[in-house]
């Protein structure tokens, strides 16, 4: 099968096969090795912040104290919970995300490369629509990420 978000095509003038990225559009003529770039995706996330966060306050908490480790421990709890169904990602993110995106449900929206940290990025864009990461490091803490598009 062809790796994810690509297409094959038939050109009208030569009958020739091509292959369509389906998110950019953009066609070629040789049949795709690796997934199509999206360009852009849409993520959630949820963030434990700590006391080495680059901004260790929150609209959850003025001054954020908890230990990074603290934090790895209390973000896998949360993963946990929404593997097994016990919890949503988005009631968990929305009662305890240290991000402003907390109010929308942890929803970032869109974004393309080179906007969010690297390791966030890195990961983000590795998964596929639907998937949850693994707990993520970035300057603001730790983050699970969901890739909702
Ligand atoms: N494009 C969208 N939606 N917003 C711009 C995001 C800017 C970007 N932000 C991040 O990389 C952190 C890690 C991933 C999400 C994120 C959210 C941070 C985390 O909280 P903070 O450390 O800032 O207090 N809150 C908002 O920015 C950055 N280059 O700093």
């Amino acid at each position: 099968p062809l790796p994810e978000g690509w297409e094959m095509r038939t050109s009208r003038s030569t009958g020739m096969t091509y292959y369509l990225n389906m998110y950019n559009k953009k066609s070629q003529w040789e049949r795709p090795e690796a997934p199509a770039d999206p360009g852009e995706i849409r993520c959630s996330h949820i963030l434990v912040k700590h006391a080495e966060s680059r901004r260790p306050s929150s609209w959850r908490e003025e001054n954020i104290t908890r230990t990074k480790e603290e934090a790895m421990e209390i973000l896998k709890g949360y993963r946990k919970k929404i593997v097994a169904n016990d919890a949503a990602f988005v009631d968990l993110a929305t009662k305890y995300s240290d991000c402003s995106s907390a109010k929308r449900g942890g929803d970032l929206g869109m974004f393309g490369k080179g906007q969010m940290q690297a390791p966030f990025e890195e990961e983000a864009f590795k998964l596929k629509v639907g998937q949850l990461s693994k707990p993520v490091e970035t300057d603001s803490g730790v983050h699970i990420i969901l890739r909702t598009a």
